[in-house]
C-alpha cells in the first residue's frame, strides 16, 4: 500500500505543542527529525555509545506524519491548518510549511529479518525461530530466536564475547544473573551450557517478551529461567527480587557507562567467588570499566576482543 507522507517544519521548542494537535486530530505514529543530541538516558536505552558527529541544532524541527492513500488528505490537512493557525496566535510554531510526498509501505519493525540468517558461534548454531535447522545440524548445540524489537540475535560481537566467557565459567550448578537480557539468549544458552538456573532482567518491557517467547521456543521452562523488567542499579525492589549473593555468574552486556554504575551495586548479587561478565565496551572504554571493577575489590580475570568491542571478566573474593 502507498501513503502519503507530509513533512511539517516547524521549531524543536513546539515540537511536543505539534505532535499533540496532530494526535488531537487522530493522526498517530508521527517522526520527529531534529538535531537535538541525545541524553544520557536515551544513548543507554538505545544502545549507542559513540554516536556520528552531528551538524549543531539550530532550532529546526521537521514532524512527518502519514495517511493512507485513500484518506481525504485534503479535509485532514485542512484541520491540521486551522488548528495551527489558531495556536500560532499564541506561540510560535515556527513557518509550518507542509511537504507532500508519496512512500510505499514498509514493514519496519520486520524488515531485518531479511539481514538475519541461521549462524555458528563456535560449536553453538543460533537459528532464527522462522527457519529450519537443517537434517546435518539436528546433533548440534541449537539455540532459536526471535528477538522481536529487543536486543540480541546473537550476531553482534558483544553477545559472543559473553557467550564464549559464559560457557568457559558455567557448571552445572551455575545460577546466573544476565543484567540486560534482551531477547534472553545469554541466559539460555547458560541453561543449554548446563546451569541449573537463570535470571534475567531487562528495562524494556519488549525484551521481557522476547525473553519469554524465546524460552517456548526452546523449550525453557519457566522454573529454570525467570524474567524480570526493571533497573538493578536503582531499585531496591528489583535488587531484593534478584536477591543477594546467590550468583555464581553475573553477565551484563549493556554500555561502558551503563557497567560503571552497574558494577559497584552487582558485587552484592554475586556469590564470593562469584564470575562477573561484562561487555558492550568500545575499546575506547576499556579502561573505564577495567577501574569500575577494580574500584568495587573484584579481581580482573580476563579481557577479550572481538573486532572494536571489549569484554572484562572478574571474580569477586572468596
Ligand atoms: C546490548 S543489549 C544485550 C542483550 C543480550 N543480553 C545480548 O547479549 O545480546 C543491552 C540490554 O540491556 C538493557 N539495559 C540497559 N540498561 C539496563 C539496566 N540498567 N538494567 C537492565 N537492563 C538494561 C537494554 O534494554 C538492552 O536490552
Amino acid at each position: 500500500m502507498k501513503w502519503n507522507k507530509f513533512r511539517l517544519k516547524t521549531t524543536t521548542a513546539a515540537e511536543d505543542i505539534v505532535s499533540s494537535i496532530l494526535s488531537d486530530l487522530g493522526i498517530e505514529g508521527v517522526e520527529i527529525e531534529d538535531k537535538v543530541p541525545l541524553t544520557q538516558k536515551e544513548k543507554e536505552q538505545m544502545f549507542v555509545d559513540i554516536l556520528p558527529e552531528t551538524i549543531p541544532d539550530d532550532g529546526t524541527a521537521f514532524i512527518n506524519f502519514y495517511l493512507e492513500e485513500g484518506e481525504d488528505k485534503d479535509a485532514v490537512l485542512a484541520k491540521v491548518l486551522e488548528e495551527l493557525a489558531g495556536m500560532r496566535e499564541f506561540v510560535d510554531l515556527g513557518p509550518c510549511t507542509i511537504e507532500e510526498s508519496q512512500t510505499e509501505d514498509v514493514d519496519w519493525v520486520n524488515n531485518w529479518k531479511q539481514y538475519f540468517h541461521q549462524f555458528y558461534v563456535d560449536d553453538i548454531l543460533i537459528i532464527p525461530s522462522w527457519e529450519q535447522v537443517k537434517p546435518e545440524d539436528e546433533g548440534k548445540m541449537i539455540i532459536h530466536i526471535d528477538p522481536g524489537t529487543a536486543f540480541g540475535t546473537g550476531m553482534h560481537e558483544t553477545t559472543q564475547l559473553c557467550i564464549r566467557q559464559i560457557k568457559k565459567y558455567v557448571t552445572d550448578t551455575t545460577r546466573i544473573l544476565d543484567v540486560g537480557c534482551g531477547s534472553g539468549i545469554l541466559g539460555m544458552l547458560a541453561l543449554k551450557f548446563g546451569a541449573a538456573y537463570a535470571v534475567g532482567t531487562d528495562l524494556d518491557p519488549c525484551a521481557i517478551d522476547a525473553t519469554h517467547e524465546n524460552m517456548k521456543e526452546n523449550g525453557v521452562p519457566k522454573e529454570q529461567y525467570e524474567v524480570m523488567i526493571g533497573n538493578i542499579i536503582d531499585d531496591k525492589a528489583i535488587q531484593d527480587q534478584v536477591g543477594y549473593a546467590c550468583y555464581d555468574i553475573v553477565a551484563a552486556n549493556i554500555l561502558a557507562d551503563v557497567l560503571v554504575m552497574l558494577t559497584p551495586v552487582i558485587v552484592s548479587q554475586l556469590k564470593p567467588g562469584g564470575i562477573y561478565i561484562t561487555s558492550g565496551i568500545i575499546d575506547d572504554k576499556e579502561e573505564v570499566v577495567k577501574q569500575a571493577v577494580a574500584d568495587a575489590g573484584l579481581e580482573l580475570l580476563d579481557v577479550t576482543y572481538q573486532g572494536e568491542w571489549v569484554c572484562v571478566t572478574a571474580r569477586k573474593s572468596e
